[in-house]
């Protein structure tokens, strides 16, 4: 077994709209993880962005380790994680795909890689029960994946250099669990066929580059809708964005960040974007963001200060 190892799992924002449950885009925003066989189990958190996660066995990184040794059959040895991150916590930016994904992949290599990265795909997808961030943290770029009871298909689109993204994040915390609590069990023929028709106009448009589509390609009736009451100044966010250079705009993720997509200069977008969700009553942060195109990195450097 080998002794430690550090790995970098980038953040991710997920369905762009339409692409519920199925696309996934990595962004230059990393959590690190360094793992490595000790005496006794702990875990230690640095910056303020982990603040208060579990530091024992029960933090999910911890938990990813146990998975994965037992389902390759192994005894875990006592494991001390250290971990920081950039991605902020609960927001919509795939924050648990990149803790899921780190924890497994770093656990893989400590085992020796019992599991090929689709095996780990595979296990991250069911984990977190939808495959969009995991194949994003896993492999960067775009991913593009359907779940399946045994496999998870998927194919790795790379965006064009172009391609960047400004994010808005929402001074408030909104669990996936809670976002996902307030869709409908069924929907009506009219808004299945216009969101799969939009979500097929969308990965055309990512793949082929005509980025000029996705104002109307991400555009969908399957969660937005549903999920704006939990968000104010969204729909407004969703509606107007376009007006001040945005290629296109979505939820990311559960939320509650929004999230734009662009080519040239953010500034106006920011401003429009902090501007409305104070007139909600909502502070927030932007982000400017950069496509992530490797996806998590394994690194042997363990002698560095963390
Ligand atoms: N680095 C981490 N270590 C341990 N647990 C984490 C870590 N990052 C996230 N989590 C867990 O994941 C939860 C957030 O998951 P959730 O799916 O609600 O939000 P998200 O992943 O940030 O957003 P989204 O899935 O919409 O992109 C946190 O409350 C925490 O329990
Ligand atoms: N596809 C998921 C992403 C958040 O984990 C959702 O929108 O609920």
């Amino acid at each position: 077994m080998k002794q430690g190892v550090q790995v970098i799992v980038p953040g991710s924002t997920a369905n762009l709209g339409p692409g519920f449950d199925t696309v996934g885009m990595a962004f230059e925003l990393y959590t690190k993880i360094r793992m490595e066989v000790s005496d006794e189990p702990k875990v230690v958190l640095y910056g303020d962005d982990l603040k208060g996660l579990p530091t024992d066995r029960s933090n999910l990184v911890y938990k990813m380790a146990e998975y994965l040794f037992e389902k390759a059959g192994l005894t875990l040895p006592p494991l001390r994680i250290q971990m920081r991150s950039d991605i902020p916590l609960t927001r919509g930016l795939g924050s648990s795909a990149a803790a899921i994904v780190g924890g497994l992949v770093a656990a893989n290599y400590l085992a020796e890689e019992p599991f090929s990265k689709d095996e780990i795909f595979q296990m991250a997808s069911h984990i977190e029960g939808h495959p969009d961030n995991v194949g994003a943290s896993l492999f960067g770029g775009i991913v593009v994946a359907v779940m399946e009871e045994e496999k998870v298909p998927y194919i790795k689109i790379e965006p064009k250099s172009s391609l960047k993204a400004l994010a808005v994040i929402p001074d408030f915390m909104l669990s996936t669990e809670k976002a996902r609590g307030v869709l409908p069990e069924k929907y009506s023929r009219k808004d299945t066929v216009f969101t799969l028709s939009h979500a097929g106009l969308l990965i055309a448009s990512l793949a082929s580059g005509r980025y000029d589509m996705l104002n109307t390609a991400m555009q969908d009736r399957v969660h937005q809708p549903y999920r704006t009451a939990l968000v104010p100044g969204m729909g407004t966010l969703l509606d107007k964005a376009h007006e001040y250079g945005a290629l296109g705009t979505a939820l990311s993720g559960a939320g509650p960040t929004i999230i734009s997509f662009l080519e040239g200069n953010d500034e106006r977008l920011k401003q429009f974007f902090v501007d409305t969700l104070l007139q909600n009553g909502i502070g927030s942060t932007t982000m400017s963001l950069m496509p992530d195109l490797h996806g998590a990195r394994i690194s042997e450097d363990i002698d560095t200060p963390f």
